[in-house]
């Protein structure tokens, strides 16, 4: 009966976390790989190396700067989703100890917050630190050939001062010490003399920042700075929305984000169970003004996790995913095709709507990804109303195509609508890839409604 309904094709650009990639030191950087050595070398013999604790440097500056590290150079992702919630644990730990060569005491939730925001800050302000770090530092040779832990280092005492507008001494000592233990002390005296020339200009209200002039290009490279975005991106939003509201939409991206959680019905959890463990975790949130099971929490995120809230009782999920699925509409006892399916948000929420009758057929190119999507499904307990197919979605449509009165399309998009969210992907998008994203887009969209 199904394929007698009329077609129909919602397309989706939402964005959804990828997976979190393990870390892949030697490959990516020998840079990085060289200050790890060198930390190890200077502070580490083997038979001590797995118990030194350092109780004097801040525990959530070195793990924010060993974070760093991971995102840029070890393919580890910058949101909290991703690090599927062991960012805050031993298995932190194990990177800081290897990276810096000593472990700090754990990390109570105060300690979580602040390398939350530092870490995402700190990424997401990355070119207008660096500008600053580049002009304060002697030379442009001793900038680019400052080693990586350095940099990091300096890019979260940069952060602290010009943007969370932290105590400035407070900040210089603590990241010197840092620099001092972490690397040597020489690093420490270039660290102190670097922040303190900051402290100096930000004082006199004289940051050397570049000035919004000359032609298109000088003007887009000197918002790029400002606004801390690539400067291809800038170009882009300036051509299509104007400079003011290319500006607004920087700002947005460099604020906080904030996120949601759906109940999981499914689960005969309702928004209400919801709202009480929430309150008992006393993470502020709101009531979403659009979707019944959605919740908005702004702060307490890690706290949601660690309490394994998202075991099986909700899922994070923004609304403008939640409104996606209102439009499909899914009702018990109908066939709905997701074409690009994984690691399955929508398909999930979608089954769960289906109260045990009916299927969503989860296609997915990515195997890895429709693995996870399977898991949760389970988790969940809606995986009697959810069939996965491993398959390219244009082969299948040509070869064995199916018929249903829903399908939804939610193609591979370029992300660049939720980089608040994720605070290191404008660092990784290129312009190439729009035109390669935007053929792929139309080849799934033919597929889809073949
Ligand atoms: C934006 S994500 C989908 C997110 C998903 N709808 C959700 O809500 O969680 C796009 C997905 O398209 C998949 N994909 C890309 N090319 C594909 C193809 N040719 N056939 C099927 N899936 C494809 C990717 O593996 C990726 O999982």
């Amino acid at each position: 009966m199904a394929h007698l309904l009329p077609l129909r094709v919602f397309l989706s650009s939402q964005t959804q976390e990828t997976p979190s990639k393990p870390l892949k030191l030697s490959k990516r950087s020998n840079n990085y790989k060289t200050s790890i050595s060198t930390a190890k070398k200077g502070l580490l013999s083997p038979s001590h190396k797995m118990h030194k604790l350092n109780l004097e440097v801040s525990p959530h500056r070195a793990v924010s700067a060993v974070r760093l590290m991971r995102i840029e150079f070890g393919g580890a992702f910058a949101d909290l989703l991703n690090e599927k919630g062991k960012g805050s644990g031993d298995n932190e730990m194990g990177y800081v100890e290897r990276t810096l060569g000593f472990r700090t005491r754990d990390l109570d939730d105060r300690d979580l917050r602040l390398v939350t925001d530092i870490v995402g800050g700190t990424i997401r302000w990355r070119r207008y630190l660096d500008h600053l770090i580049g002009s304060l530092c002697h030379d442009e040779n001793m900038f680019r050939s400052m080693e990586p832990l350095l940099l990091q280092i300096l890019r979260i005492g940069f952060y602290e001062i010009v943007k969370l507008n932290m105590p400035p001494y407070a900040v210089v000592d603590e990241n010197v010490k840092l620099a001092k233990v972490a690397l040597r002390p020489g690093a420490g005296n270039m660290v102190n003399g670097i922040l303190r020339k900051l402290v100096l200009v930000k004082e006199n209200n004289s940051l050397p920042l570049p000035k919004l002039e000359g032609d298109s290009r000088a003007q887009a490279r000197a918002l790029a700075t400002l606004y801390s975005h690539p400067v291809w991106m800038v170009r882009r939003w300036t051509k299509y929305l104007g400079q003011e509201e290319a500006i607004q939409l920087m700002m947005w991206n460099n604020s906080d984000p904030s996120f949601s959680l759906r109940a999981n019905t499914a689960n005969g959890i309702t928004r209400d169970d919801l709202v009480m463990q929430l309150n008992s975790l006393k993470v502020p949130h709101e009531i979403s003004l659009h979707l019944d099971d959605f919740v908005r929490v702004k702060i307490g995120l890690q706290n949601v996790i660690r309490a394994g809230l998202l075991k099986g009782l909700c899922s994070v999920q923004d609304e403008s995913a939640g409104l996606v699925v209102s439009v499909v509409d899914p009702q018990p006892g109908e066939d709905i095709i997701d074409c690009c399916a994984a690691p399955g948000g929508k398909t999930l929420y979608m089954a769960s709507r289906l109260r045990g009758k009916g299927k969503v057929h989860a296609i997915d190119i990515n195997k890895g990804r429709l693995r996870i999507l399977k898991e949760t499904a389970k988790l969940q307990k809606v995986d009697g109303v959810v069939d996965t197919i491993h398959a390219d979605l244009r082969t299948l449509a040509e070869n064995s195509p199916m018929k249903s009165g829903k399908v939804l399309l939610d193609a591979p998009c370029s992300g660049l609508g939720v980089l608040s969210k994720r605070a290191d992907l404008r660092w990784n998008r290129r312009l190439e890839d729009m035109e390669q994203l935007k053929n792929l887009q139309d080849e799934l969209l033919d597929a889809a409604s073949t």
